[in-house]
């Protein structure tokens, strides 16, 4: 962001297929929107660019940059912030440890990754590649409260024009296999901190012969925070995982293991490498530490152990063992290549993962390319139990019918790293058998637990404001749309039960305690599941996990995606964070495009996001320009809906580059064709005529560009010159466009 003055609308620069897509649309945006004066801006929060912020020292002043991330966090608190959020990778470590070495090869001289830290400045590189770690981008961001839906006209399109669906059958063996007990959920204590017992808390532990140590020093928790913790036993989530095995076996299905861990950076990569302990069992027992000191972290996954494996003098014999094991067969991300569910932490990711399994009626498939059914492994409880009764749902009802289905939408409590969201700095594995506790300002013990060395303890925390704020967005969606509301929250877990203890007297001081329910997420599932079936809608007010999955999970059934959701998160502090569906980055799609140049990308939650941050400026700035843009983008929008626009999958068929020139013509049109601004229609109206008198031309230079592989000279980093050369192949579309 070098500019001064903060542009009027803030588009990010992000990664993978997003950010391909973006060098296509952009210099759309740019031009539509230049013509009303409305300046745009370029923040860079992809996990190069993060990368590349936090080594200044170490780089060229050409070389280095901004720390625009830091810079749009203050923004975010301002009334001033206008920004469109696109998905951006929240790195595992694999992925960093990538990026790095990309960056590396480009000639940034950049540290790498400290896998075992040694020395003080090698702890020091490794606390701030921490700090860039997982999902780092978001939680920052997201100074407000989330609202996710489809819009009223990508339901209908989807009604009228329904994606394929897994057929669903009584007899499936699909499950959800989660632990039967000592799992974060079972563990749980949960308090609201009064007036006397806020200020700054310590974490501490305690060992066995009484000595303390420090965990986290400084823990402020203001009056009225929610403040939990709790705890998953290692020994336990061991033998789970273990027996999980064995019951896959028996089931004869494929083990498959969803979970966050990019989202929980901290808590779940370490669940991630119990199961990769567990799938390799003995084999690990006699050779993990030497595999780990080869730089196999079982954390980074299957495929950085067998890449340690083979540096080590005996890799036959230890990949004979591994041959060896007697195994039940594996989810697989790409049976082609061998990458099992295991390789990489962060290559089945719990959001987008179930839901794909039950779109495809519940199917995975094995190391042969084989589709079948499969044990969906998701060791804590809290909240596995939605897709259990999912599964269960349509195991008893059959697939959801999508031309009939209504919607759930989704108002989502995030606001101020809310919840688990938060919870990194404040997660620990126990350095040993002892006591874990929270110790307060005034020096009472707020919550303790009794661990063992390895046991995974997190304490979370939710502010007041933020809650105040969640139940507030919960009645303004509601009085809109008329709805049926449901408040998922567990009476009988910890956490949710202080959570009721602010929502039910804010509804009921508002008089509208008899429009919204509260139930557990099993039966808010069944509940919602049953109501979309009738063809009604729903709002799932949740926390933020929940927030997470739903937002995929009810789309990606209803929708075929969830790239089409409309993301708002209405600031605190006044400010518009308008995000792109509800969907990550897609490393799949980069693939294809290397590949065979052909961007299955759908951008229509950057239309949707424009139309919305273009609204915002309008009535919030009153800037009247910005609103007819707004509008006509809307119109666009619906154009490329109605007409079928959307990219299509195969290579030789439309992709996200002929979608970005329909949006252009039909925003063109429709900004010709209106009378609030005299101005706008008659200079879009020559656009317009350019770009209809261009089409065959625009589109058969689009399409010739496809077929080959293509050159975008880097993954994480790709030059900015040669993507835009493989975005932008249409001569006669950049004429107009430049
Ligand atoms: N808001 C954010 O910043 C988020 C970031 N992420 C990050 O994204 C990365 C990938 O995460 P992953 O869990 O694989 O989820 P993704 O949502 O990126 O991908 C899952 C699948 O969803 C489909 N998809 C998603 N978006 C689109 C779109 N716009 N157009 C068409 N299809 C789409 C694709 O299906 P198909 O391949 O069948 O076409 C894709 O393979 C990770 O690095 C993760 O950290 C994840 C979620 C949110
Ligand atoms: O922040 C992240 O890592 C992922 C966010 C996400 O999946 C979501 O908000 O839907
Ligand atoms: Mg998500």
């Amino acid at each position: 962001m070098a500019e001064n003055k903060t542009p009027d609308i803030l588009y990010t620069i992000v990664d993978e297929a997003p950010e391909l897509a973006s060098a296509s649309f952009l210099p759309i945006i740019r031009k539509f929107v230049s013509s009303a004066g409305i300046t745009v801006g370029t923040p860079d929060i992809s996990l190069a660019g993060r990368i590349i912020a936090t080594f200044p020292e170490n780089l060229t002043d050409d070389q280095r940059q901004s720390d625009d991330l830091a810079a749009l966090g203050e923004l975010v608190k301002t009334p001033d912030a206008n920004v469109i959020k696109l998905p951006n990778i929240s790195a595992s470590v694999p992925q960093l440890v990538a990026a790095i070495e990309e960056l590396q090869g480009q000639g940034y001289n950049i540290p790498s990754y400290p896998e075992a830290p040694a020395t003080d400045a090698e702890k020091e590189i490794r606390a701030r590649y921490d700090g860039i770690k997982g999902s780092a981008v978001n939680p920052v961001l997201r100074e407000g409260n989330s609202d996710r839906r489809s819009a009223k006209a990508v339901k209908n399109f989807a009604q009228n024009n329904p994606h394929s669906m897994g057929a669903w059958v009584a007899d499936s063996k699909t499950k959800v296999s989660s632990m039967p007990g000592n799992d974060f959920y079972a563990n749980e204590v949960s308090a609201t901190i009064s007036a006397a017992q806020a200020g700054d808390a310590k974490i501490e532990f305690v060992a066995a012969d009484g000595s303390v140590a420090v965990l986290k020093d400084s823990y402020p928790l203001a009056e009225g925070t929610v403040a939990d913790a709790t705890f998953m036993s290692a020994a336990a989530l061991g033998s789970f995982l273990a027996e999980a095995i064995e019951d896959t076996k028996a089931d004869g299905t494929m083990f498959s293991l969803h979970m966050k861990a990019t989202m929980m950076k901290v808590s779940d990569p370490i669940i991630f490498g119990h199961a990769v302990k567990a799938w390799l069992g003995p084999v690990w027992d006699k050779h993990g530490d030497a595999i780990a000191a080869a730089g196999g972290a079982a954390n980074s996954g299957l495929g950085a152990v067998l890449a340690a494996i083979d540096m080590l003098a005996n890799a036959d014999e230890i990949k004979a063992e591994i041959a060896a094991l007697d195994r039940p067969s594996m989810y697989m991300v790409d049976s082609d290549k061998g990458i099992t569910n295991l390789h990489v932490p962060s290559d089945v990711i719990i959001d987008a993962s179930m839901p794909a399994v039950i779109r495809a009626g519940g199917k995975g498939w094995d190391e042969a390319g084989n589709k079948g059914d499969t044990n969906c492994v998701i060791p804590d409880r809290c909240y596995a139990t939605v897709y259990d009764e999912t599964i269960n749902f349509f195991k008893a009802n059959g697939a959801l019918d999508v031309t009939t289905a209504g919607s759930v939408a989704n108002v989502g409590l995030m606001a101020q790293k809310a919840e688990e969201y938060g919870s990194h700095p404040t997660t620990f594995e126990a350095p040993a058998a002892g006591t874990i506790r929270i110790v307060l300002a005034n020096g009472e013990t707020l919550h303790s637990h009794e661990v063992e060395a390895g046991d995974i303890w997190r304490s979370c925390t939710v502010k007041k404001a933020p809650i105040e704020n969640w139940i507030e967005l919960a009645l303004d969606r509601q009085r809109l749309t008329g709805s049926e509301a449901i408040f998922w929250l567990d009476a009988n877990r910890a956490h949710d039960a202080e959570l009721i203890k602010y929502v039910q007297p804010a509804l009921e001081a508002a008089g509208k305690a008899d429009l919204f329910q509260i139930m557990a997420p099993r039966e808010a599932t069944a509940q919602s599941l049953k109501t979309i079936t009738a063809g009604n809608d729903s709002i799932a007010i949740t926390g933020n996990v929940l927030r997470d999955y739903l937002t995929d999970l009810f789309p990606i059934l209803e929708l075929g995606t969830s790239a089409k959701m409309l993301s708002i998160v209405k600031l605190m502090q006044g400010g518009g964070l308008f995000e792109t569906g509800a969907g990550g980055s897609a490393p799949k799609h980069v693939q294809q495009l290397v590949e065979e140049n052909h961007l299955r990308w759908d951008s229509m939650g950057e239309f949707c996001a424009l139309s919305e941050s273009l609204n915002f400026l309008a009535d919030v700035k009153g800037n009247a320009k910005a609103g007819v843009l707004g509008v006509a983008a809307e119109a666009a929008t619906q154009g490329i809906l109605d007409d079928n626009r959307s990219p299509s999958r195969k290579v030789g068929q439309p992709d996200n580059r002929d979608s970005h020139y329909w949006f252009a013509r039909y925003w063109a049109e429709a900004l010709a064709a209106q009378s609030d601004d005299a101005d706008l229609a008659a200079e879009f109206a020559g656009v317009a005529k350019a770009l209809a008198e261009g089409e065959a031309a625009i589109l058969a230079e689009l399409a010739a560009a496809q077929g080959p592989a293509a050159d975008i000279g880097g993954y994480f980093r790709p030059s900015v010159e040669l993507k835009a050369k493989v975005m932008r192949p249409s001569a006669t579309l950049n004429a107009i466009i430049d």
